[in-house]
């Protein structure tokens, strides 16, 4: 048995294959083999780790000039890959072919399914027609006969798979996702992610880079990345789930704006970030927060978040004694609020960094993917200036928390009401208000906006300003694993290698 010259060393938790191989006569008449009568062979395809997170499906094949153990090697390679039973063999695809770029189908076509099927992953593939297809399919279908949710396309697609598959568990299980303070259901069966949107933060904030042959390689081998979860709600009346961002006035106003200029595709975020950037506005308002007193890290740590984050270990184990210990109980009621008045530029809670493409750190760089809380960012009125500075924070190494006018809280619930609502619920019958409430009477000029801006809540307007959130710790699954340390140097090294086998 002679594997290739060059050392190669695979854990067999990332080999993706094992195939024989029928080796041609070109192959057959090369090198030491050309003396042999019939050699035989066989490929090992693997993960192969290059720089900045990123994977690609590298191969190895074995020569040997005896049939009987060459198909040894082929079994004891076969049983091994049978034990990682971690693995999914059938998968759920919902396909977004307008996201992004609208490459959705040929992402997947091309770059994706020829790789589950590499690796004998049987797949059901739904390409969806509107908008809530994916949702609404999702309510109804058998999903315990899959191992896995794949969905092709952005950060509102996967909001929407998210959406489908946490309601049918609710709906199952008789919780009534209206009563902000419901027992919620775990969501155990996992999602797969293949970035082919706009903005792509919960594949990039995941896995450390948007890129769909990584994305496929990490739910091949069967990845598990627990996330944490908010439920937004309007008095009892529920809203959505978010997992990336919750973003009033900044991003609440380039989302609105952006929608309708869905056409230009991702850079329309461009466009609508500049034009909100110049009318800086700003809104009044009140929130109140819980600040989170389990979790061990703080917003300005200068650790980020990393495959075996031991912040999110520490808050599984509490979920775990949670659970045994009070069933599903909640101390929150009793917890101190702390209560802030003020003119924001914006407010951003984030259950995760939110790094993408255009932040690779993210508009919150500590911030935990699985340890129960969000961390929520306000930015005070300040000048257009100063706003670009902070903005500019986002794409270099400086600390864009390091300002008079940015204030970050790591929470575990809050809540938000504008100023407008507050006014109309006190004075429902000034018609003054109502009628002028478009405009600052008392300073025309300035960029201060009575009306109320929206949420953008991972990529999805909502209806209602006055919210309450609430953080649910490692909520649902990803097929992912977090962003690894040095991942390029750390792969060559396993007890469990195929070179020890060799
Ligand atoms: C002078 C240069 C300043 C650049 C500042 C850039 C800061 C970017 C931070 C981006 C955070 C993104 C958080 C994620 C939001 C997504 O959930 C959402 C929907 O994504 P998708 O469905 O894939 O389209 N995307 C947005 O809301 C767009 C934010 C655009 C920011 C310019
Ligand atoms: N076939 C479809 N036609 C129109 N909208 C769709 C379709 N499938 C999904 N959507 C919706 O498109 C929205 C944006 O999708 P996404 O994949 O996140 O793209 P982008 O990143 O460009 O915003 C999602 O909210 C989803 O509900
Ligand atoms: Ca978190």
């Amino acid at each position: 048995m002679s594997p290739v010259p060059e050392n190669c060393f695979v854990p067999t938790s990332e080999i993706i294959a094992v195939e024989e191989t029928e080796l041609n006569k070109k192959q057959r008449n090369i090198g030491k083999w050309q003396k042999m009568a019939k050699p035989h062979a066989f490929t090992v395809y693997y993960v192969k780790k290059a720089r900045n997170h990123r994977w690609r499906c590298s191969d190895v094949t074995f020569w040997c000039v005896d049939e009987h153990l060459c198909n040894q090697w082929i079994q004891a390679l076969k049983e091994l890959l049978e034990m990682q039973k971690s693995r999914p063999k059938h998968l759920l695809v919902y396909i977004n072919p307008y996201g992004g770029k609208r490459q959705g189908k040929s992402i997947y076509e091309q770059k994706v399914a020829p790789l589950f099927s590499l690796a004998s992953i049987s797949t059901d593939v739904v390409i969806t027609e509107h908008a809530n297809h994916a949702k609404d399919n999702l309510l109804e279908v058998n999903i315990n006969k899959y191992d896995g949710v794949v969905c092709v396309g952005g950060d509102g697609m996967f909001s929407e798979v998210m959406h489908g598959l946490i309601g049918r568990i609710q709906k199952d299980s008789g919780i009534d996702q209206n009563n902000p303070k419901a027992p919620l259901v775990q969501c155990n069966i996992r999602i797969g992610i293949i970035p082919a949107g706009s903005t792509d933060c919960i594949c990039y904030s995941t896995i450390g880079i948007s890129d769909p042959v990584t994305s496929a390689l990490h739910i091949i081998v069967g990845d598990c990345q627990p996330l944490d979860v908010s439920s937004v709600h309007h008095n009892n009346t529920f809203l959505k789930y978010s997992v990336s961002l919750l973003g009033y006035g900044f991003y609440g106003d380039i989302l609105k704006d952006s929608e309708k200029k869905r056409w230009m595709g991702p850079m329309r975020y461009d466009y609508s970030g500049f034009k909100t950037f110049l009318s800086h506005h700003y809104y009044e308002g009140t929130i109140s927060f819980q600040p989170a007193k389990h979790t061990l890290g703080s917003p300005r740590d200068k650790d980020s978040c990393r495959t075996g984050c031991y912040i999110c270990k520490k808050s599984e184990q509490q979920l775990a004694e949670q659970h045994k210990e009070c069933g599903l109980k909640h101390e929150e009621d009793e917890e101190e609020w702390k209560v802030i008045k003020g003119k924001f530029l914006a407010i951003n809670a984030v259950n995760m960094s939110c790094a993408c493409p255009r932040s690779p750190k993210g508009l919150s760089p500590a911030a935990h993917l699985a340890d129960g809380s969000a961390d929520l960012i306000l930015v005070r009125k300040c000048s257009r200036f100063d706003f670009l500075r902070y903005l500019v924070r986002h794409t270099n190494q400086d600390d864009q928390f390091d300002f008079s006018f940015v204030d970050v809280y790591r929470v575990k619930s809050f809540q938000f009401t504008s100023k407008l609502s507050e006014d109309n619920e006190s004075n429902i019958t000034d018609i003054g208000k109502k009628r002028f409430g478009q405009f600052c009477r008392d300073h025309p000029a300035c960029c201060c906006n009575i009306a109320n801006s929206t949420w953008n809540c991972d990529g999805e307007t909502l209806d209602s300003s006055a919210i309450q959130v609430r953080v649910h710790c490692q909520f649902v699954k990803l097929f992912a694993r977090g962003i690894e340390e040095n991942s390029k140097d750390e792969a060559v090294y396993s007890q469990s290698s195929i070179e020890q086998l060799l």
